[in-house]
């Protein structure tokens, strides 16, 4: 059914060209906030210009930009990133980094939007997929560990802010020993702004955009999504 919308509610796409964007629906459907959220699944430069804030899911960080090319909105997208608060899960964190590795021949597309290089399928193929259980201060009820799901998941190689973009914050790490064992994922000493290994990263903020390289969405636990609305949408509207 198609929501109605009226100037106080915010309007948060989900990019729905592949991969787990219902499951992201489930979640921002769950959530209870004061400010009135309208979901638009964005498929068309149209949805897009719609909304407030984009999520872009996990999938297939390949075949989300092909399709978003096809679909013309790839530039749209662009655009939109250096804008208005983007959240990029997994394949969507690939897509929301400014460099990636280990991408096909030929490089992949990006949208850029956060100073970060990441290494795609960093942890290894899917069998190599695992779950840890996340400390994350910044959440409701912090003590509680977040469950965090990794699913041939991006390593962050390198954060490589300028002075004039805004600062980054790290959100979670994993422990070193859970670190790939692959000698080709090696972080990179680009990275000056923190003495710790880069590749522990696995939750990162930089302003009004958020990454995770793990999937909240497929948990049943909503307090990413409730922290992106409420950390990096609803305050950067007021
Ligand atoms: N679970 C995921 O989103 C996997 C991401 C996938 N490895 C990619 O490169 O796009």
């Amino acid at each position: 059914m198609q929501q109605t919308e009226n100037s106080l509610d915010v309007a948060i796409g989900i990019l729905a060209m592949q991969g787990a964007f219902a499951e992201h629906q489930v979640m921002l459907q769950k959530l209870s906030l004061k400010r009135h959220i309208v979901i638009v699944l964005v498929r068309t430069s149209e949805d897009l210009a719609r909304c407030d804030a984009l999520i872009i899911p996990g999938g297939e960080s390949t075949t989300i930009a092909l399709l978003a090319r096809l679909a013309g909105l790839l530039g749209p997208l662009r655009e939109f990133v250096k804008k208005k608060p983007v959240w990029g899960t997994c394949a969507g964190a690939i897509l929301l980094a400014q460099a990636a590795e280990g991408t096909k021949k030929g490089g992949q597309e990006l949208l850029g939007g956060m100073s970060v290089t990441v290494c795609r399928n960093g942890w290894g193929s899917q069998v190599e997929s695992f779950e840890a259980p996340l400390e994350v201060e910044s959440l409701r009820d912090p003590d509680r560990p977040f469950h965090g799901v990794f699913i041939r998941a991006p390593v962050v190689l390198s954060l490589n802010p300028s002075p004039t973009d805004p600062p980054m914050q790290i959100i979670s790490r994993i422990s070193t020993s859970l670190l790939p064992h692959s000698q080709t994922i090696v972080p990179s000493d680009e990275d000056d702004t923190d003495p710790r290994d880069p590749r522990t990263i696995v939750a990162l903020r930089q302003g009004r955009h958020l990454l995770t390289s793990f999937h909240p969405e497929l948990t049943k636990d909503d307090r990413f999504h409730e922290y992106f609305v409420r950390e990096c949408v609803l305050s950067s509207l007021s």
